[in-house]
């Protein structure tokens, strides 16, 4: 999906500078983007604004072309985004199998709420979902129940959440934190997947944003950077250099 966002400004109440500053971007249909800026720069906030999640005061944003201030607009840029954010909400109680399925509860028939509520995985996902948990090293771990893992595996599973709908849009929010670097590839390796998809990933990790055709980078609320090389250079402005808007 093609995002476009122009000058847009959020702000939240009793924060004396705004999240999001005049910010003004386009990402193309398929297009994979690695999001950079200090903790605090409005990255999640970015991320969330794109699912209608946060007040936008100023400015608009369209997804595929649909205008966000649109209720209707929201539901279907919602149905089709899979998205992952930090503390990643699994239900617990529930097998990891089932949480990964969950993402494509909105498409199931009688039969498959049956299968789920079994927590059996219904047949149309299982073959995909074997092979995706088998590429993060989850294979073994489907049908244990979401509290017996550990912190990286619950993050593994959200992963395997967002994707398996095969959605349009990927959000991702620092899916690698937590992760071992063998199992971080595997995590962007399997975010990036998804075919046709316009993925767009917050990291801390300059390794993972290197990874990626193009880097944004964010410093407080303020685009400060936008490009396909990122040098030392570029991320030492990023972090510690005056705040220069792009
Ligand atoms: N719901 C909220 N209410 C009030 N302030 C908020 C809210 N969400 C975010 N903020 C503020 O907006 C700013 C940007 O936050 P955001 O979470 O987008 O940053 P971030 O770049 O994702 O940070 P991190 O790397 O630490 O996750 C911060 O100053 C934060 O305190």
């Amino acid at each position: 999906m093609q995002i476009q966002m122009a000058d847009v400004l959020v702000s939240f109440k009793d924060r004396r500078s705004p999240a999001l500053s005049n910010v003004s971007l386009r990402v193309e249909e398929s297009e994979h983007v690695a999001l950079l800026g200090p903790s605090g720069s409005g990255k999640t906030t970015l991320l969330r604004s794109l699912l209608g999640a946060v007040p936008v005061q100023e400015g608009t944003i369209r997804v595929d072309g649909l205008d966000l201030a649109s209720t209707k607009a929201l539901r279907t840029i919602r149905r089709r985004t899979g998205s992952l954010w930090q503390n990643s909400c699994l239900v617990p109680g529930l097998r990891a199998q089932t949480n990964a399925i969950l993402g494509t509860s909105a498409v199931w028939g009688l039969r498959e709420w049956v299968t789920a509520l079994r927590g059996a995985v219904p047949r149309r996902y299982e073959e995909r979902l074997s092979s995706l948990a088998d590429d993060q090293g989850m294979g073994p771990y489907l049908r244990a129940r979401v509290e017996h893992l550990s912190g990286g595996q619950r993050q593994r599973i959200a992963v395997l959440r967002a994707v398996l709908p095969e959605p349009r849009l990927v959000l991702a929010d620092e899916p690698t934190s937590g992760l071992d670097p063998v199992t971080a590839q595997a995590a962007i390796r399997t975010l990036r997947g998804v075919p046709g998809a316009t993925v767009l990933v917050t990291t801390h990790d300059l390794a993972v944003a290197r990874q990626f055709p193009r880097v944004i980078a964010l410093r407080q609320g303020h685009l400060c950077f936008d490009g396909t090389d990122l040098s030392d250079q570029d991320s030492r402005q990023i972090y510690e250099g005056p705040v220069v808007p792009a």
